[in-house]
């Protein structure tokens, strides 16, 4: 099998807040196909870190590198931990899976939209309930819709803080289930931020622990065995 490629290289990177020090010198690589888990207790820096891996903040040192060819910002799909249903949005790509979940009605999608957006809601398990409102969906559903609305761009990467976060059991564990399927079977990167121990065991490839000191850990499912982990 051919050497996975990196997408992401984390280089000597250092972040702080004022006088509070969130990692140093943390390098870290991300390849084509990792399920990254970033865990670690509250404030200690892992939304702050995928903003930095989005390049949407500058860190105190140290460089985030898009090592692939053709690897962008624009390849990363972004599932956020919170977001504002805006009804009042244009109805562009980004926004129709966010507003409706299909619509036969809307004229100006071409075909290969259409056809994009239909594959990404099968991928989450919504096709048959493609007619939906968001408003009327449930809190799964709605996450699931997220994730398609990420997938109809074609990311080779998907980053999401706190997925599963307000979940019921059945719903977080179909949440897991897809993305485990995409990083299976579709090769897409998956970085999930999580406090939740059954997606992390589940599911990592590759565990990065922040643990709020400025230190951190990265090593596979062992890292969890070998210490007392605190999510
Ligand atoms: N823009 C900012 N300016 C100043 N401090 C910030 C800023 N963003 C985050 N912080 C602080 O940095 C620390 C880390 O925040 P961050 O949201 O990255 O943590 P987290 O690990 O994702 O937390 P949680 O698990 O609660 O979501 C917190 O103490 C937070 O208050």
């Amino acid at each position: 099998m051919s050497e996975k490629q990196t997408l992401i290289k984390l280089v000597d990177l250092s972040m702080s807040f004022d006088q509070k020090l969130l990692f140093k010198n943390l390098n870290l690589e991300i390849k084509q196909g990792d399920f990254l888990s970033i865990i670690g207790p509250n404030g200690t820096g892992k939304s702050t870190l995928i903003q930095l891996m989005m390049k949407e903040l500058a860190p105190r040192s140290g460089q985030v590198i898009y090592t692939d060819n053709g690897f962008d910002r624009k390849k990363i799909g972004f599932v956020p931990q919170t977001r504002n249903i805006n009804e009042d949005y244009p109805l562009n790509l980004t926004s129709f899976v966010s507003l409706r979940l299909y619509d036969n009605l809307i004229p100006w999608l071409t075909k290969k939209d259409r056809l994009k957006i239909s594959t990404a809601l099968k991928k989450v398990r919504l096709q048959d309930k493609s007619d939906n409102l968001l408003a009327n969906s449930s809190g799964g559903e709605q996450q699931r819709a997220y994730i398609a609305q990420a997938l109809v761009h074609d990311p080779k990467m998907i980053i999401l803080d706190e997925p599963t976060n307000g979940l019921d059991e059945r719903s977080k564990k179909e949440v897991m289930e897809i993305l485990k399927k995409l990083q299976v079977e579709d090769q897409v990167t998956i970085v999930l931020v999580t406090h939740d121990p059954e997606s992390v065991i589940q599911n990592s490839t590759k565990i990065l622990k922040l643990n709020g000191d400025g230190t951190f850990e990265v090593g596979d499912q062992s890292l969890l065995e070998n210490n007392d982990v605190e999510f």
